[in-house]
């Protein structure tokens, strides 16, 4: 059926070349979701929903419809963007290549209730199940990217914040706190923008100290929370399930208290008197042994901790620390997380070795 539109014969072949262009186009950007679900992830979950999709797309994309297709007439094909040429992490990757499905499915929802009503709900129902993947990958690869941290930067205020973190995220930290207690809103919020965006550009996770809000309001990657701060339930029911909740806590009860609430991390601490919170009695060794015996969810070593007595600290357990005088105040920021992260990573194969050889005997 050949209908005129602006003076333009629109034939079926017109709405065959757009259904076929625009179902490659989603089965190609899952596939690429697929590939990291697969190997980068691991997770089969995942994987298998992305196969799902490609499968479920095929059997609409019939011979009719691919016989329309006629590539060296296609204008759209020379058409690239800047940002498609350059994507600086995985996480970007992933982000355009379902935006681009996203994109694609609904394109093939309105021009497929044209040819066939079902194609257009299909589209749609599928549209939605992309959404909720990615709302699952991201928050996946977010907890996954917690788990691997060893090192965690918690920011004191200072004029040259955003140098001092980016030359850590230089060496190669992958975890940021914006702690900042007295700077106004307007400006506490311009900072958290700024260090959003250059985490985002290192690939790393970005947490803000006590406010919830203004977590909400960079769409930073999740919170921390003090004994004294927002209950973690109250955080969880306004940042949801895919966002990182971590929970300061000082003697046993109350890291119970926060893995019975939902926290997702915990910090442990001070082990050492530190001027950074100086009203707060240092739990020492003890709380540290204590953790690394019987948290069952990240924990990271704060308070006090610095090139010096770091040794000691992972001596009592702890395999991840958090800091904000090594690092904010190092004349070398690049150079001090470089050999954080040198050290955490030469434990941890220790550690490995260790356990092959345990459990040979
Ligand atoms: C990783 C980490 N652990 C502990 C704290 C301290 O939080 P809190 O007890 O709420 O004290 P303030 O930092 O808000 O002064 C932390 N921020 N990060
Ligand atoms: C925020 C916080 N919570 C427990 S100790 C501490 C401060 C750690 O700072 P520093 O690493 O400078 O001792
Ligand atoms: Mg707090």
């Amino acid at each position: 059926m050949a209908e005129l539109f602006n003076g333009h014969v629109m034939g079926k072949s017109v709405i065959y070349r757009i259904l076929d262009a625009n179902l490659d186009r989603a089965r190609e950007g899952l596939r690429i979701v697929e590939e990291w679900c697969r190997f980068g992830l691991n997770n089969p979950d995942l994987t298998e929903e992305c196969k799902r999709l490609r499968q479920e797309l095929a059997q609409w994309h019939t011979a009719e419809i691919r016989a329309a297709r006629n590539t060296p007439d296609d204008p759209g094909t020379q058409l690239t963007h800047e940002r498609e040429e350059c994507r600086g992490t995985i996480h970007q990757l992933l982000q355009a290549n379902l935006c681009r499905v996203e994109e694609a499915l609904r394109v093939l929802e309105e021009y497929g209730k044209l040819e066939d009503r079902q194609m257009g709900r299909v589209c749609k129902q599928m549209r939605y199940r992309v959404y909720t993947l990615e709302t699952q990958l991201m928050a996946y690869g977010r907890h996954q990217q917690l788990l691997e941290a060893q090192l965690y930067l918690v920011t004191s205020p200072m004029p040259e914040l955003l140098e001092v973190v980016e030359a850590a995220l230089q060496g190669g930290l992958k975890l940021v706190q914006y702690r900042d207690k007295n700077t106004e809103d307007g400006e506490r919020f311009a900072l958290a923008q700024s260090l959003r965006q250059l985490c985002d550009r290192y690939g790393a996770l970005f947490l803000i100290n006590d406010r919830v809000d203004l977590a909400l309001a960079v769409d930073a990657d999740g919170v921390h929370l003090g004994q004294q701060d927002l209950p973690i339930a109250v955080a969880r029911e306004m940042l949801g399930s895919q966002k990182i909740i971590g929970c300061s806590t000082t003697n046993p009860e109350e890291m119970k208290r926060a893995i019975a609430n939902g926290a997702d991390y915990v910090g442990v601490g001070p082990v050492f008197a530190t001027p950074t919170k100086p009203n707060k009695a240092a739990a020492g060794h003890e709380y540290v042994r204590y953790a690394a015996g019987h948290c069952p969810i990240p924990w990271f070593a704060i308070g006090g901790i610095d090139v010096n007595n770091f040794n000691e600290v992972l001596e009592s357990g702890a395999h991840r620390i958090a800091v904000v005088r090594s690092i904010m105040e190092a004349e070398q920021p690049t150079l001090v997380t470089q050999y954080f992260l040198s050290q955490l990573a030469r434990m941890e194969t220790m550690k490995a070795i260790q356990n092959t050889q345990a459990a040979r005997v």
